[in-house]
């Protein structure tokens, strides 16, 4: 659906689509464990989250060098693009780059040689987000963080992903606290297969702005009112529950009544080359399998650009909504 959005939760490491990750496997001698591209996808049957997380660190070995990443973030911004994405807040995994010993600098230069020209080539703006994986130590956290000081003015906000269950928020509270007093912004992973106590944890604790996923919010009803009455933007993303069997179906996903409880809801892709869809054929699979109507379509993209990092150009911002209120649909 050609619906302008904007994209708030996207790992650029899990737009690595196989046909990508075998040349660079090629161009960098990196041999894979799979025989072909067919091999590699039919290996993309998830059990849960940290059986999805071991073939997306396993496949960034082919992930070298600074072109590596450049070809990966403008394969993606020209594949988001052409599904309406007006704004694209990308997050990356230093930590799962540096321990294979491919350097910061590389990974930032890589990624923003695309993104520089990502305005003016695909009329895509962007923003990065660093995220910290939450199953390496806070110390491994705050070292991240103090590397990435040179690159700040490339960097929007800080992160944190990876595996959630006994990782909670409050492990992180020192590095959050630091990254806010850099002026960064701070979003968080919460309740995706965490407990909805690990979303408030990551609200009190991290101050985050927003809750990437945050779907278990809807086993604590008092949670629900105070998502609603503060109005903190959900970046839900229900073709990755399906593939990591959050939800049974797409049909079963709250994401209705989610909408009708009132919650700033915004829709995602997560790990588009893993989770069988980029941010516009998200759209179209809730459109179709939810019964969602244009409205109810229309609220979601006007929520991604209200709650995207654009308040040092409220001008595109205001542009991008304008977009979003005149688009008609089909
Ligand atoms: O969906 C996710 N959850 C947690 N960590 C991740 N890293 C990439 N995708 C994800
Ligand atoms: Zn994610």
């Amino acid at each position: 659906m050609s619906l302008p959005k904007a994209e708030l939760h996207l790992h650029i490491e899990g737009t690595l689509e196989p046909e990508l990750a075998f040349e660079l496997a090629a161009r960098n001698g990196v041999t894979l464990p799979y025989a072909d591209t067919d091999a590699l996808r039919a290996a993309y049957r998830f059990e849960d989250l940290q059986s999805f997380l071991n073939l997306y660190y396993e496949l960034m070995a082919v992930l070298r060098t600074e072109q590596d990443f450049a070809d990966l973030a403008h394969a993606y911004l020209a594949r988001a693009a052409a599904q309406g994405v007006r704004h694209a807040e990308i997050f990356f995994d230093p930590q799962a780059h540096t321990a294979r010993g491919v350097g910061l600098g590389t990974v930032v230069g890589g990624l923003w040689r695309a993104l520089e020209r990502s305005r003016a080539e695909h009329g895509v703006s962007t923003r990065l987000i660093m995220c910290f994986l939450r199953d390496e130590s806070a110390e491994s956290a705050m070292a991240t963080l103090r590397a990435a000081e040179p690159y700040l003015d490339r960097i929007t906000g800080v992160g944190l992903d990876s595996a959630e269950v006994g990782h909670p928020p409050a492990k992180f509270r020192e590095v959050f606290d630091a990254a806010a007093a850099l002026g960064l912004r701070r979003v968080a992973h919460a309740g995706e297969e965490g407990p909805p106590a690990y979303i408030t944890e990551a609200l009190d604790v991290l101050g985050v702005e927003r809750v990437d996923h945050g779907l278990r919010c809807t086993e604590d009803p008092d949670l629900v009112a105070r998502l609603v009455r503060e109005r903190v933007p959900l970046t839900l993303c229900p073709l990755s529950n399906v593939r990591l069997r959050t939800v049974d179906t797409l049909a079963a996903h709250p994401l209705p009544a989610m909408l009708d409880a009132g919650l700033m809801c915004t829709l995602n892709s997560d790990d588009p080359a893993y989770f069988g869809g980029y941010a516009g054929d998200t759209f179209d699979a809730v459109r179709r399998t939810l019964g969602l109507g244009d409205e109810r379509l229309r609220e979601l993209a006007r929520n991604s650009f209200l709650a995207s990092f654009l308040e040092d150009d409220e001008e595109l911002r205001a542009r991008y909504l304008a977009e979003v209120e005149s688009y008609e649909f089909r």
